[in-house]
């Protein structure tokens, strides 16, 4: 890391008025400026050589296009002296982001609406060269781009003993590819990346589960005062002749076997699902439907819920067994589901799917345990009210429709002549399943990966 170079353009004088949350200042041109502490992305102080104070803060830029919305860029204001008001904003570089090796920044060009790219231009690169750190970009050009870099790279440095701070500016595939890459891997690893994440997906599931809810920005202050923690994974193995769904559902692709060869494994970090929620991720990863952002699960949700041929949502055949711990006595056991048509099955390690999607309000970000959820076929109606109930602070969990508990694994054996419904979703990713085939998930014991998350 270079320290950075204070700019010829200091303030000896701002002034900062707590009750209104805001500070303000005399730009050397003689113009007033004024930065709402909400935009104040951070505050780190000059290096010895040039002493005074770096503020980092957010500032909206009206767009020279016609769409009237404005551009979010960050900026910097560099100061004598820190005014007691802005000692909160205060940070010290952490440890993640004084590396010998550069930060790798990996943007994933088609996550969300497109954006990672002027995300990276607009903030995050102007964040890495305020600080004065050192940086090297990849950009996706295909949906292998992070499972290559994560193999040629990251794994690497990994195995060689090189701490690595990895920004992902994608949205949870970027994040999935690298636990897959990382899991599948035989080889010893010697010191786990930290990665930071800076939301620019769909979903956004792990990052708005950690608190990164109020957009890249978010990213931003959590990799200056957040800490990394490891992230938990699980491991979903499936019956033999099981494949990808790519390409916007016209295309297969084969599982990567296990590097042992023992099975066909994919892990994740995020959820495993089959029906209504991996039919609605499956039916809305098409080019059209990206456009319309989260919209788009809703979209594709309604006409799986209300089929135009004006049937009944889908009824999912198949047999669920769960697999419990009795917290007391660490005892396990075996339930099978006397239900066999469900419409809505998912296990999941993280809160939230969506940023409002609180699909397990129990569970601790990062906490490690799985959960389980389901629901059986219910009109479309019926299972519109109770996701509009996740959506208001994950209150479908109390409706007795809902089975919602702890579980260490699931297997799903499943009874379905169309691979239409066999279609499983794994962190985003669609497999669909062979027929007369199952799926198991588990949770995994190897902690190979940190995420950077916010402190509270
Ligand atoms: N240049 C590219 N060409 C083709 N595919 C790409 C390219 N860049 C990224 N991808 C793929 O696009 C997908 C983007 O997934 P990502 O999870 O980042 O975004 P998302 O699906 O919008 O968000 P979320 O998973 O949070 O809902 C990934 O499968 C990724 O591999």
């Amino acid at each position: 890391m270079a320290p950075f170079e204070s700019s010829d353009q200091t303030i000896d004088g701002c002034s900062v008025d707590v009750a209104a949350s805001s500070l303000s200042w005399v730009s050397p041109t003689g113009s007033d400026r004024q930065v709402d502490f909400k935009d104040i992305v951070g505050v780190v102080r000059n290096s010895d050589s040039s002493p005074g104070y770096r503020v980092l803060y957010l500032k909206s830029i009206p767009s020279e296009e016609e769409n009237n919305e404005s551009i979010i860029r960050l900026s910097k204001l560099d100061i004598v002296s820190l005014p007691a008001g802005l000692s909160p904003f205060l940070v010290d570089l952490p440890g993640h982001l004084r590396r010998e090796e550069p930060v790798q920044v990996v943007i994933s060009t088609r996550s969300g609406t497109g954006t990672a790219k002027a995300v990276f231009q607009d903030i995050v690169e102007p964040f890495l060269q305020y600080l004065g750190l050192e940086y090297r970009v990849y950009e996706t050009q295909s949906a292998q781009t992070i499972l290559e870099l994560s193999r040629s790279h990251f794994l690497k440095n990994a195995c060689a003993g090189i701490p690595q701070t990895i920004l992902l500016l994608s949205g949870d595939g970027g994040l999935v590819d690298l636990v897959d890459v990382f899991y599948k891997s035989t080889k010893t690893l010697q010191v786990a990346p930290d990665i930071g994440l800076i939301p620019c997906g769909t979903g956004n599931a792990m990052a708005s589960s950690i608190g990164l809810r109020s957009g890249p920005a978010s990213g931003l202050r959590a990799l200056l005062r957040g800490q990394p923690s490891s992230v938990p994974a699980f491991a979903a193995s499936f019956s033999p002749g099981s494949q990808l769904v790519v390409d916007e559902g016209r295309e297969h692709a084969p599982i990567d076997l296990q590097s042992d060869g023992s099975s066909l494994t994919i892990y994740g970090a995020v959820v495993a699902s089959w029906g209504l929620h991996a039919a609605l991720v499956a039916d809305s990863d098409t080019a059209e439907y990206r456009k319309f952002g989260s919209e788009r699960f809703k979209m594709a949700a309604k006409e799986l819920l209300h089929p135009a041929d004006g049937t009944s949502p889908h009824r999912f055949q198949g047999q669920i067994s769960l697999t419990t711990v009795d917290q007391r006595t660490g005892e396990q056991s075996q339930q099978i589901l006397k239900e066999n048509e469900h419409m809505y099955v998912l296990a999941t390690l993280v809160p939230r799917l969506e940023k409002d999607f609180l699909i397990s309000p129990d569970t601790e970000p990062l906490g490690g345990q799985m959960r389980f959820l389901r629901f059986g076929p219910l009109s479309g109606d019926e299972a519109m009210r109770l996701m509009i109930l996740a959506y208001q602070g994950g209150q479908h969990v109390h409706d007795e429709l809902v089975t919602y508990q702890e579980v260490e694994r699931v297997r799903i054996d499943f009874r379905e002549d169309l691979e239409r419904w066999r279609r499983v979703c794994i962190d985003g990713k669609i497999v669909a399943v062979d027929q007369g085939g199952w799926m198991e998930l588990s949770k995994e014991p190897r902690h190979l990966l940190n995420i950077i998350k916010p402190c509270e």
